[in-house]
């Protein structure tokens, strides 16, 4: 399991962005982390990928501190990856099956394996049929999938995904939170951030709130989600799912499909 336990972390030594923050990210599940702009959210992500080392307290992973050398960090970063929100940051511009297949390469993999991972990575981000093509040619949100494919083809015990649906039409939010419900049932562990209530609320099984870089509150999707006063607090809205059980009592559904199944009476 990946933890981090009492995290404090500053960029300049006076103001502390983190403070003494502490999560545990079950396995099987997808975990949100949420908060406003400037929360700390991605300053988390990266202190969680060994980038940033912060000036207290720990990241834990099957309960053995992260170490900062080198090698630990190869090794760990073979467990614990991340997909930054901008796709261009991971890309190196050849041919979309090489481009996934090139952090394994990197690792020294045999061509057939490498050839195999790629092909499943592929399979589970819906672009197969994008192999062949050169990277520059793709859309915003293909290449959004390739960054992550070429993650998943590490075959991480854990994947950052940082605002996987900033950029992408209703049809590749739609797209993508159906990704990842996908990717989490196959046994690769989520750690969410997103802006998007609606989305964090489809897809997340558990959630921390980030208020001014402390942790405000956590918990189960349902009950997590309910705390409208600690969300708008934050700098957040309720999702709207939760808004019209709140306003209308009408029963608390799981996502917008169970709501409209719901109220087809299905
Ligand atoms: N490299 C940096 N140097 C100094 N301060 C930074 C740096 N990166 C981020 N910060 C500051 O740290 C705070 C947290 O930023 P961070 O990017 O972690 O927030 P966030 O929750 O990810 O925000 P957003 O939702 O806008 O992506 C902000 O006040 C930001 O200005």
């Amino acid at each position: 399991m990946l933890q981090v336990k009492q995290v404090s972390f500053s960029y300049d030594k006076e103001n502390l962005t983190l403070k003494d923050i502490s999560m545990d990210f079950k396995e099987g599940l997808i975990t949100g982390i949420l908060g406003a702009n400037g929360s700390g959210k991605s300053t988390l992500m990266k202190v969680i990928m060994g980038l940033l080392l912060p000036q207290e307290g720990q990241v834990i992973y099957n309960g053995i501190p992260v170490s900062r050398t080198k090698k630990a960090l190869y090794h760990y970063r073979q467990q614990v990856n991340m997909v930054f929100q901008n796709p261009e940051q991971q890309l190196f511009y050849t041919l979309v099956k090489d481009d996934i297949g090139l952090a394994l390469e990197n690792l020294g993999y045999q061509p057939e394996e490498i050839e195999r991972r790629v092909l499943q990575a592929m399979k589970m981000l819906d672009i197969e049929h994008l192999g062949d093509k050169p990277l520059q040619y793709l859309s915003y949100g293909q290449k959004k999938r390739v960054a992550i494919a070429g993650m998943l083809a590490l075959q991480p015990n854990y994947l950052l995904l940082d605002e996987p649906t900033a950029g992408l039409d209703p049809k590749g939010r739609q797209q993508m939170a159906q990704t990842m419900k996908k990717l989490v049932k196959s046994g690769t562990n989520i750690l969410l951030t997103s802006h998007d209530m609606d989305l964090m609320y489809d897809c997340c099984d558990y959630a921390y709130l980030l208020n001014k870089g402390r942790v405000v509150t956590e918990g189960e999707k349902r009950e997590f989600f309910q705390q409208v006063a600690l969300l708008e607090e934050a700098g957040l809205e309720a999702p709207w799912i939760v808004k019209l059980h709140q306003a209308l009592q009408t029963p608390l559904a799981e996502s917008e499909m169970d709501f409209f199944k719901k109220l087809k009476g299905e």
